[in-house]
């Protein structure tokens, strides 16, 4: 297996005056090529905070991050190989895109990080009419503002935001907790179309068993900062080993159940 990234004993230790909070403890594991890993786990089992030093949003304390084999972090700097590799999609698309801002001017920031001839070449206004399309929504879309949209709408232009960069990694950061059931699947089955088409990879963070079924090949189960379990999807779901894998299992609704509901659904885009 190719590993596309590789998380060696990762620790991130916040410090507030004279204590300090272990929220992520000697974490492993590795994401190959072409792999959607989930990551699940209660509210504040550092599920955000190692997707965030995956993405040099925070630094770890300790521990490697290899990403394509070369350190993401040399001392307390992040160094990604090229701009725009790695994006990341967070859970709230209200309060992630700027109210102030035009959907074009918000779809089209991430490329500031790139060379001049690259963002012209990936901004052009062919690529951004085809992207916005492909996300379900419409080219007159670009001149309007965050507030005019639906919640589903919102995180599909999170997500144009995140691919125009085409980026080869994509940390999903609970990309549909927000949304209402009805539009959940329809964003999550977008997702896997863009992920085949693009080739990309995922690191879906989520607290939703089904969804993470749903949308992934292998994971790994955290509890107050550590991994209790890793393995693939259907392993950890047939024969769970840990303690608290078995809980969170016993609590979703229908275990059985192969798939995200998509049946009764209507799209609200
Ligand atoms: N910047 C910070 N300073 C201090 N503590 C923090 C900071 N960010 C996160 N924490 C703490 O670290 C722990 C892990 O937080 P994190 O957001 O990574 O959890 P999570 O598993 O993603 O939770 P959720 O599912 O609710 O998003 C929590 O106890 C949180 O309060």
């Amino acid at each position: 297996m190719n590993s596309l990234l590789e998380v060696s004993g990762v620790s991130k230790e916040y410090k507030k005056g004279s204590q300090s909070f272990l929220a992520v403890s000697q974490v492993d594991f590795s994401i190959a090529q072409g792999e959607t890993f989930g990551l699940i786990g209660e509210s504040g089992s550092g599920k955000s905070t190692l997707g965030k030093m995956i993405t040099g949003l925070e630094h770890p304390t300790s521990g490697s991050l290899l990403y394509k084999g070369s350190p993401l972090w040399q001392g307390s700097k992040f160094s990604r190989l090229k701009p725009g590799e790695m994006q990341i999609v967070f859970q709230d698309p209200q309060s992630s895109l700027d109210p102030r801002m035009r959907i074009q001017a918000i779809i089209t920031e991430p490329l500031l990080a790139l060379p001049p001839a690259e963002r012209a070449a990936k901004g052009s206004t062919e690529k951004l009419h085809a992207l916005i399309t492909r996300v379900g929504l419409k080219v007159e879309h670009l001149n309007r503002y965050p507030h005019e949209f639906s919640g589903g709408q919102r995180q599909r232009i999170a997500i144009a935001r995140a691919l125009i960069t085409d980026p080869a990694f994509v940390v999903l950061d609970e990309p549909t907790s927000a949304l209402d059931v009805s539009v959940q699947a329809h964003v999550l089955n977008l997702l896997q179309e863009l992920k085949r088409e693009r080739n990309l990879t995922y690191l879906f963070i989520s607290h939703n068993m089904a969804v993470i079924r749903y949308m992934c090949d292998r994971m790994a189960v955290m509890k107050q900062g550590r991994i209790v379990e890793t393995g693939s999807v259907a392993d950890i779901f047939s024969h769970p080993e840990d303690a608290y894998t078995k809980t969170l299992l016993s609590s979703l609704p229908s275990l059985h159940a192969k798939r995200v509901d998509t049946t009764c659904l209507t799209e609200q885009n």
